[in-house]
């Protein structure tokens, strides 16, 4: 393990490399895998991205317990994008060309012989999951409602072809034939109903294809593609007190855990903040207020900037609300929304006294765009701030 480790703290510096590298390989090699990858340039992008995540998280995560199940996970879910035992082998040997590439003298024959047997653990795990599931490698789900909020906003109600087993708060990934090989993941909205339909609550983003498609263009009886269920922001039963904070369509997966509360009302107090960029965009607001009044467990603060100021001035008026609440270290907490929302909420609530072990949220990666720095990719985030060697010059130790 530790060999791995150093080995991979010197590939992950030029991580760039490597992956771009890693895809060259395996294209060259296997050209009939081209078109299970994305085709533009931007997605081919993400894609670098998640395959230098995945990695990043079994790397930091060998002494882990909960590595295998999220190996066993990634093999169940690989299988809608049809991926075969043969090309875990390609993988394989594209990976370590890949790492033999960008290590250079640090590449020894103890180095090369943990990564292959790292692999090796990594793909039959991966294999076993696949094997395991009793689940349909994908959902195809027919498109059977569509509402529009303004420009942007669209909820999409589905009829998956077979039950979807998920737990509220969970993702799916989710696909459409008008954007081949794109996925994105959207929050299911709902707890699971008798007629096994789902809601997807998508905010379009400017430029974003499958997200215009599915706010704007998409009909009524079309399909669309859904993984497995995925995501651990899902309700825990404690006596603790609940505080729900949303931004945004980050709305969704706490109306299906409020839903799912609703089911079982709990003993305890039950508080949502919602925030959104302008009144209009608070889409749900008349279904949040009726639960509100029919249950008392549940108390609603909605949060919008001050007429005319920036949408992130809501996250502003949010960070007050939330100072004035007291018992932040009592209380079981859930953060959904943009991925910069929930990073500055989640520090501030430790700030105020919310213990970590109490806060619940997906891991979500900070598009660097936000962050105003160059390009870093999920890998970073999973790793969870880490030191800034690899994307700051300035803070990298001397060379010796
Ligand atoms: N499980 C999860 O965490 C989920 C996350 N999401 C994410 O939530 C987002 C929803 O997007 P929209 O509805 O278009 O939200 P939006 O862009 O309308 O933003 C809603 C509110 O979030 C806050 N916010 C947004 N960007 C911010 C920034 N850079 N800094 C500080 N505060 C900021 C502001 O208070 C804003 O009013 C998407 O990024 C989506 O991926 C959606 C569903 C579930």
């Amino acid at each position: 393990m530790r060999i791995l480790k150093s080995s991979f703290a010197v590939v992950e510096r030029r991580a760039e490399h490597t992956v771009k590298f890693f895809y060259s390989h395996l294209f060259w090699h296997h050209p009939g895998l081209r078109p299970l990858f994305p085709s533009s340039a931007e997605d081919m992008e993400r894609q670098r991205d998640r395959l230098f995540a995945a990695l990043t998280h079994v790397v930091s995560h060998l002494e882990d317990d909960s590595l295998l199940p999220y190996l066993q996970d990634l093999g169940r879910d690989h299988r809608k994008y049809l991926a075969a035992p043969e090309h875990y082998a390609a993988v394989g040997a594209s990976l370590l060309a890949a790492l033999a590439a960008t290590s250079g003298d640090a590449w020894t024959p103890d180095v090369e012989k943990a990564w292959a047997e790292a692999y090796r653990v990594m793909a039959d795990a991966m294999a076993a999951g696949a094997a395991a599931s009793q689940d349909p490698p994908w959902w195809d789900a027919e498109v059977v409602r569509h509402l529009r909020y303004g420009e942007d906003i669209g909820v999409l109600t589905l009829a998956p072809h077979a039950p979807l087993p998920y737990r509220p708060g969970q993702y799916v990934s989710v696909s459409s034939e008008r954007v081949p090989t794109t996925w994105r993941t959207y929050s299911l909205a709902n707890a699971p109903r008798p007629d096994h339909t789902v809601d997807l609550h998508v905010s379009r983003i400017e430029g974003g294809r499958l997200s215009t498609a599915l706010v704007r263009e998409i009909q009524l009886g079309e399909a669309l593609r859904l993984g497995a269920p995925g995501g651990r922001l899902t309700l825990r039963r404690t006596d603790r007190p609940v505080t729900f904070i949303a931004a945004g369509t980050g709305w969704a997966p706490v109306r299906a855990m409020l839903e799912e509360l609703a089911d079982h009302p709990p003993d305890q107090d039950v508080r949502l903040f919602l925030a959104a960029r302008d009144a209009a965009h608070l889409y749900d607001r008349p279904w949040i207020d009726a639960y509100a009044a029919a249950f008392r467990w549940l108390g609603v603060t909605y949060i919008t900037p001050a007429p005319g100021q920036h949408r992130d001035q809501a996250t502003a008026r949010l960070a007050t609300a939330l100072g004035n609440r007291a018992l932040w270290p009592e209380q079981d907490v859930y953060l959904s929304g943009p991925p910069v929302f929930m990073e500055e909420t989640a520090l501030l609530l430790e700030e105020l006294g919310a213990r970590p072990d109490r806060l619940f949220h997906d891991a979500v990666p900070v598009p660097a765009a936000a962050r105003g720095g160059r390009p870093l990719g999920f890998g970073e985030w999973f790793l969870h701030r880490p030191a800034a060697h690899w994307h700051n010059p300035a803070d990298r130790s001397p060379r010796t």
